[in-house]
């Protein structure tokens, strides 16, 4: 078999000049998102376990959750929320058979990223 492979095959490892078509970008904003969110569910298990454990802990947590920083995190994990669901529904159409074609694939990704501005935007508005 390692004789029928090419040895001299041509490699490139200039991420600058590899192309990333809108798909590649959809794809690896999911896996971003997931992890976000994999790190929010900690820091969110923190604040009700800190809102939780006593009168003073409560308003620790509401001072956190109400200053810029923590309204900021809060709107940047519900916006990695938003896009992981968009992603999530489009990557389980994919499952069952829609939109794999070149084309359609661009265009499903196209409509999860409005749909992420969209739901960003409404976060904004109910965090702030
Ligand atoms: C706290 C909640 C969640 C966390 C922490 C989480 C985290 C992750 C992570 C880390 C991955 C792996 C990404 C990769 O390796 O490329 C993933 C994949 C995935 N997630 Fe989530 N996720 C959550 C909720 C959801 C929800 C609500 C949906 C529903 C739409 C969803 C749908 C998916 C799908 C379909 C994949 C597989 C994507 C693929 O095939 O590449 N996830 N998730």
């Amino acid at each position: 078999m390692s004789d029928i492979v090419k040895k001299q095959r041509p490699v490139n490892l200039d991420l600058q000049t590899i192309n990333m078509p809108i798909t590649a970008i959809a794809s690896i904003l999911h896996r971003i998102s997931g992890v976000i969110m994999l790190f929010a569910v900690g820091i969110l298990l923190w604040l009700l376990a800190e809102s939780l454990s006593s009168e003073q802990g409560f308003q620790n947590a509401q001072e956190i959750v109400s200053g810029f920083f923590g309204t900021f995190i809060l709107w940047g994990i519900l916006t990695a929320l938003a896009y992981h669901i968009a992603g999530g529904i489009r990557h389980l159409l994919m499952d069952m058979g829609y939109f794999e074609e070149l084309e359609s694939g661009a265009l499903s990704a196209k409509v999860s990223f409005v749909a992420t501005v969209v739901l960003s935007i409404l976060a904004g508005i109910m965090v702030w």
